[in-house]
């Protein structure tokens, strides 16, 4: 048989197979694989199978044995009981069947039958072919049946046969109990056997085999200090010797080896430090070479340049690499050219040449000063072969030069006073200015301290702390007192700047110095204007804020309340306006005066500007205080003001408000004080009045009406009613005058007086204005149409109409829409919008005149107006105030006034009318005394245009005696 060519293991590749090739041959496949399978198993594994192999199979072969010797045994020892059985059974059976007695032979049958092996007994007679005798026990048949049949003899004649039937089960069972007994002897046996063979095996060869494997692989992984100690005389014991002298030898080799290595790597590591500090110290020459600062190159012995540092290649503007190859000479401009080789060769002989100045040519063909040295550079056996050339650019240290020189220039020339110090405040050098300003010259001050410059009177400490932010930051500047060499005190702006040396230590200190004396004065005259008022030296409006801001930082903190008080001049305007800016200045600065006279020291007053002062009342434990310097004010403003020819009496309002209750801050104080003033000026004037919180409701009250008035105009809510004007010596109605009203949606119909003011305020009046002069220029129209005779309608006009916008252009355009003759209209003008601006006044005025206007002063003898404008003005008629007229003929003063105003007006060819008249004594009065016309209650109410058209209609005011 072939061998299988993929078997596991071919007869070439194993030598044993060789020796056993042919008997073993034809086994083949599974051979092989056997033998695969048993070097598989473990030594342990081999020997089990050896025992049961060796053990097991003759036990299993000696039981089969033993069993079928013990089978047979049995058997034979069955039948003969069975024989024996059957022999004694047939004799017993003679007797009792020859005397065919059954009883006798009945116990014989019995005794039979107690053998647990008898199933059943038969006799048989042969005289009858009934049985003669029989017992059955089928209970009893387990295995299988054995029938033994024997003939019974009587005298050698055959009476009968006896039959037996046994039953095998018994000799079955005791054969298998004995296979069992016997076979777990065997397998005890076998178990004892094995256990002891593996004990054995375990213990003298399987462990030991275990120490010599783990030795040998301590050996494979070097570890050879623990000694392999073997004290068995065996075979095992001999390879554990063998592998302890192997053990000792490596160890001897290794520690061999080891030594040689260490001596190998501390000559490989020798050899580094010396490769190293070759390096090293090559490498140091080169970093020098490249990293120094001056430039460095080398020339051959004909001066060709073979290398040069970054630092050479820079200063001549060279790229990296082009000078190697450049000749010397090129590098030279051609005046130092000879000088350079000279130089060369001084090297070449000398081995060096002592350091001297050239200049050099860059890349760019520019020329630089440089200062140069040369050292001979030799090879290795001492023999010359190059130069090393080493170049320092002197270019920066000329620059600097000059830039000293300059430096020493300014220092001398520059208009500032310069101070130059060592760290110990040792004066070492001053300019020409310095001289200039403080009186010293060079040679009186060097070398002393600056402490002699220093104003020890008004220094305060400032240089002390200049020198503490000199030292703390280097630098320092700002004003300090000093003091010239005569002693003169003056303040100086200094700049102080120290000067460090290469440690970083001060070495130096400069001072600039500028004589700001004249300056500090004009700045001083600057803050004082921005903070005073120029006419009255007082704090203006916004160092007044600064104080009250500064008494609400002080007073917060101690909880204290201070006060503000609000003062305005009642009519000051008027004043102004007519007599003149000269004065009102004066009258300003007389009030100004009078005020600071009113309050303690510590309190300020202020001017707001035009007449409004305010005063700040420092400390006020209560509402008493305030009062008191408010009355006090008004007590002091009440006496007469002598400005040249005038002697001028003003009333002040003057408004309360108190810090905190209210207002905790500038604004807040000043809106309230100021509200709290026009309480007072609504109250009467020349009073006073505390700050109430209703005051803001009044003003809250102000912007709503003038949103409704607004609307108001829009919806046409104003209508003008008329009040008759009568000649007094005819009675005869020459005019009426037209007097606004406005008919309000909720609050009915509302008097001028209420929304005039307002509306003059809020920018409104000249709307309203505008509206009643077309509405008055209509209704005249309308009344003389509806055939009524023609009238003279007086139209109030106020300052804003008057001087802000064309009134004559508008009154033209209006006159010229409703066809009304120039004569029928009266405009009445204030006395004090006349003297507003008195000039531009008179040629309006006579613009307005040439119109044909009519014109009329109204509230005549309430202002101041000048004698000298009334003549120019060129009014027709004056209106006596109804103020005066009120109380004649019973005030002596209102009468003269009035008087005065008639008699005035006679003489300047002017008619006068008095207003207010309201009984029979002040029409007498007036007549009296000449005036022309009156108006007033007496003759009637302003009346709605319809009632006054139909009671013209009517026939009234046609000369009927008024009074009758
Ligand atoms: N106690 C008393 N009063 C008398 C008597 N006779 C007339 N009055 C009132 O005196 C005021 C006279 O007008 P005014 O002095 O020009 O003073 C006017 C005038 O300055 C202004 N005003 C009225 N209508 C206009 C207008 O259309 N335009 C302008 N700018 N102001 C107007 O409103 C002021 C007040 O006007 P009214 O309240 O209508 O008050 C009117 C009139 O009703 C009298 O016998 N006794």
């Amino acid at each position: 048989m072939q061998p299988e060519p993929h078997s596991e293991l071919s007869a070439a590749d194993d030598p044993e197979s060789s020796s056993n090739t042919l008997p073993w041959r034809w086994l083949g496949r599974p051979w092989h694989w056997l033998r695969s399978w048993l070097t598989r198993l473990s030594m342990r594994q081999l020997f089990v199978l050896a025992v049961l192999a060796g053990l097991g199979l003759p036990g299993v072969l000696v039981t089969l044995v033993n069993r079928e010797f013990r089978r047979q045994e049995l058997e034979n020892q069955f039948r003969i009981e069975q024989e024996r059985a059957l022999e004694i059974l047939s004799l017993g059976m003679r007797q009792p069947l020859w005397d065919l007695s059954r009883l006798t032979g009945k116990p014989l049958v019995e005794s039979v039958m107690k053998d647990e092996r008898v199933v059943a007994v038969r006799i048989d007679g042969s005289f009858s072919n009934e049985p003669f005798l029989a017992a059955v026990e089928p209970s009893r048949q387990t295995g299988q049946l054995a029938r033994l049949t024997r003939q019974v003899f009587y005298d050698g004649q055959s009476i009968g046969s006896v039959t037996i039937d046994f039953d095998d089960g018994h000799l079955q069972a005791r054969l298998a109990k004995q296979t069992v007994e016997y076979t777990l002897l065997i397998v005890l046996e076998l178990t004892a056997s094995l256990g002891l063979i593996l004990f054995l095996l375990d213990a003298r060869f399987l462990r030991p085999l275990r120490r010599l494997s783990l030795q040998a692989s301590a050996l494979t992984q070097r570890v050879f200090q623990h000694a392999f100690v073997w004290d068995r005389s065996d075979e095992i014991g001999d390879v554990g010797r063998q592998l302890e002298w192997s053990r000792r030898e490596l160890l001897r080799l290794f520690d061999e080896l080891h030594h040689k290595n260490r001596e190998l790597e501390l000559d490989i590591i020798e050899r580094k430090n010396v490769e190293v500090a070759l390096r090293a110290s090559e490498g140091k020459y080169r970093e020098l070479f490249l990293s120094n600062l001056d430039g460095i190159f080398v020339v051959d012995l004909d001066g060709r340049c073979l290398d040069a540092n970054p630092a050479m290649e820079a200063m001549l503007g060279y790229p990296t690499g082009r000078l190697a190859g450049v000749e010397s000479d090129q590098l030279v401009p051609s005046r130092w050219r000879d000088y350079d080789r000279d130089m060369r060769h001084r090297v070449l002989l000398d081995g060096h040449c002592g350091e001297y100045e050239i200049e050099l040519r860059c890349y760019d063909c520019s020329v630089i000063p440089v200062s140069a040295k040369g050292v001979l550079m030799r090879d290795e056996q001492g023999r010359p072969v190059g130069v090393w050339r080493i170049m320092r650019d002197l270019s920066e240290r000329q620059a600097s030069a000059a830039q000293m020189e300059l430096a020493s220039k300014v220092f001398d020339n520059t208009t500032e006073a310069i101070l130059v110090t060592d760290q110990d405040s040792q004066i070492i050098s001053i300019n020409r200015a310095f001289t200039d300003m403080f009186g010293y010259t060079p040679d009186q001050l060097v070398g002393r301290d600056t402490e002699v410059l220093r104003d020890l009177e008004r220094d305060g400490g400032a240089y002390a702390l200049a020198r503490q932010s000199l030292l703390r930051d280097g630098a320092w500047q700002g004003e300090l007192p000093l003091c010239r060499r005569d002693g003169e005190s003056f303040t100086a702006w200094v700049q102080v700047n120290v000067v460090r040396n290469v440690t970083g230590q001060i070495s130096n200190v400069v001072m600039l110095m500028r004589d700001i004396s004249a300056i500090k004065v004009a700045n001083e005259r600057i803050l004082h204007l921005a903070r005073f008022d120029a006419l009255t030296e007082l704090p203006n409006r916004a160092y007044f804020r600064e104080l009250v801001d500064a008494a609400i930082t002080a007073t917060a903190r101690h909880d204290d309340r201070f006060g503000l008080l609000f003062v305005d001049l009642d009519h000051f305007k008027t004043v102004n306006d007519s007599l003149g800016h000269a004065v009102g200045d004066a009258l300003l600065r007389g009030v100004a005066q009078c005020l600071n006279e009113a309050i303690r020291a510590g309190d300020v007053v202020g001017r707001l500007g035009g007449d409004e002062f305010v005063v700040l009342l420092q400390r006020v434990d209560s509402n008493n205080d305030a009062a008191f310097v408010a009355a006090r004010i008004l007590e002091r403003l009440a006496q007469p003001f002598r400005i040249g020819e005038h002697e001028l009496v003003v009333t002040p309002s003057v408004g309360i408000a108190l810090y905190r209750e209210d207002g905790e801050d500038y604004d807040t104080l000043i809106r309230n004080a100021d509200a709290a003033m026009y309480h007072a000026k609504e109250s009467g004037r020349n009073n006073y009045q505390f700050y109430t919180a209703d005051m803001n409701a009044r003003a809250s009250e102000i912007l709503l009406v003038e949103s409704q008035l607004r609307r108001a105009l829009e919806r046409d809510e104003f209508v003008l009613h008329y009040q008759p004007q009568v000649d007094m010596r005819s009675g005869r109605l020459v005019g009426v005058e037209a007097l606004i009203r406005w008919q309000h949606p909720e609050r009915g119909l509302v008097g001028p007086n209420q929304f005039i003011p307002i509306a003059e305020e809020r920018g409104l009046i000249a709307a309203i204005g505008n509206w009643a002069l077309r509405e008055a220029c209509r209704q005249n129209k309308a009344w003389q149409r509806a055939g009524l005779p023609a009238i003279e309608v007086a139209v109030n006009l106020s300052a804003l109409q008057f001087h802000h916008q064309d009134i004559a252009n508008f009154i033209a355009a209006q006159l010229a829409e409703f066809e009304l003759d120039a004569c029928h209209l009266c405009l009445e003008v204030t006395e004090s919008i006349i003297m507003e601006d008195a000039e531009s006044t008179v040629s309006t005025m006579s613009v307005l005149k040439q119109m044909g206007l009519r014109l009329a002063i109204d509230d005549f003898g309430t202002g101041y107006s000048s004698l000298s404008y009334l003549k120019r003005f060129k009014a027709d008629k004056l209106k006596i105030d109804r103020s005066f007229v009120a109380d004649v003929p019973g005030d002596s003063d209102d009468s003269a006034i009035t008087r005065a105003v008639i008699s005035l007006a006679r003489n300047l060819n002017l008619q006068v009318i008095a207003e207010g008249v309201e009984t029979a004594a002040q029409w007498q009065f007036l007549q009296s005394e000449g005036c022309d016309e009156v108006q007033g209650y007496l003759i009637s109410r302003p009346l709605p245009a319809a009632e006054l058209g139909l009671r013209l209609a009517a026939g009234e005011w046609l000369g009927r005696e008024i009074l009758a």
